[in-house]
């Protein structure tokens, strides 16, 4: 299995084209955080508006709305139970990042349904969190995401387990992780310590960056956002853009680790323009 370097960075980090505005740089659409965890929404747009999205909108549940519009005024606000609104803006983006946050109840579910049955094959549509663990658990569900566009899961080692069936003990086992991730026709993004990508392609590739000073709720949140900014707006391939976004997220938190004894997921977000700053090509 090859290993991600951090030559990936220049690879796909580019300067920005003189002539360009904020669409040149791709529309997300972050879909997550009920009342209780609207800060894991907030976490996903905020790394998405850092990592240099052009237009970020969060659609979550209506309470979280002065708390979105006060942390990242960058960003739009959809309440997600209005569905004409939301609907309109899952076809307008490039990217969905659906999950954070999201919970596990009716609403969530009904959330869900909506995102799958309105995405369109040229969209990228990201399945993190709270969505992982509806889709393992609900056979409806599972026979409704989308097979048109491009799909990545981002489960942590439980999620894994809930989806694929496969008991944590036995993730080390690369063929069974790849059966099972080419069985659900979608990319995965198997968090843990040196994480692995599973690509379509065949291609798995490992993470040797990123520590324990990462363990903090909020941290896989931020990776979505940090995903959905690289893929709506560098043209690299598809595999290179996930693996710059992975290393990006990670190698950003070891060099804050040599001075902190834990990095926050906030920390990592505030770091994300000068560290892409350093790194482009
Ligand atoms: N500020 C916010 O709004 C935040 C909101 N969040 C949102 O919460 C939602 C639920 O996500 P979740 O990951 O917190 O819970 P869940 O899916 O039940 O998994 C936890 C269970 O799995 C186990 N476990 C075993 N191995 C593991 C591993 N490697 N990595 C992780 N867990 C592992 C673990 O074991 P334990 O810790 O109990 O030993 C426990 O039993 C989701 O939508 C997320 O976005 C969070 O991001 C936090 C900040
Ligand atoms: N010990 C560790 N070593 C390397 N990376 C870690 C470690 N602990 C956590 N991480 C990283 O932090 C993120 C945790 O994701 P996740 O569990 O989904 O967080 P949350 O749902 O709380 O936002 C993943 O990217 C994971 O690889
Ligand atoms: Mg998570």
């Amino acid at each position: 299995m090859q290993t991600i370097t951090a030559d990936i960075l220049k690879k796909v980090i580019h300067q920005r084209p003189q002539n360009s505005f904020k669409g040149t740089f791709g529309k997300v659409l972050i879909v997550g955080g009920n009342p209780n965890m609207g800060g894991a929404a907030i976490m996903a747009g905020s790394a998405a508006v850092h990592a240099g999205a052009g237009l970020v909108t969060i659609a979550t549940a209506r309470e979280n709305l002065t708390a979105v519009h006060s942390v990242i005024p960058e960003a739009m606000f959809v309440d997600y139970h209005d569905a004409p609104q939301f609907i309109s803006l899952i076809k307008g983006v490039d990217v969905i990042v659906l999950g954070p946050g999201l919970g596990n109840d009716p609403t969530a579910e009904k959330v869900i349904q909506t995102v799958f049955a309105n995405v369109a094959s040229n969209q990228t549509l990201i399945i993190d969190g709270s969505a992982i663990t509806l889709v393992a658990q609900s056979a409806a569900l599972k026979d409704a995401v989308p097979t048109n566009a491009h799909v990545i899961y981002t489960p942590h080692q439980m999620e894994w387990q809930r989806l694929s069936g496969i008991p944590i003990s036995e993730q080390n086992n690369t063929h069974r992780n790849q059966q099972a991730q080419q069985s659900l026709n979608a990319t995965v993004i198997l968090k843990k310590h040196h994480s692995e990508i599973y690509f379509l392609n065949g291609e798995i590739r490992k993470l040797m960056v990123g520590g324990p000073a990462m363990a903090t709720g909020g941290m896989g949140d931020t990776l979505t956002g940090i995903l959905a900014a690289f893929i709506a707006q560098f043209d690299a391939s598809f595999e290179d853009r996930i693996q710059a976004a992975v290393f990006t997220h990670s190698k950003i938190a070891d060099e804050l680790a040599e001075a902190k004894y834990v990095v926050l997921p906030t920390d990592i977000i505030s770091h994300l323009q000068s560290f892409m700053k350093r790194n482009c090509g």
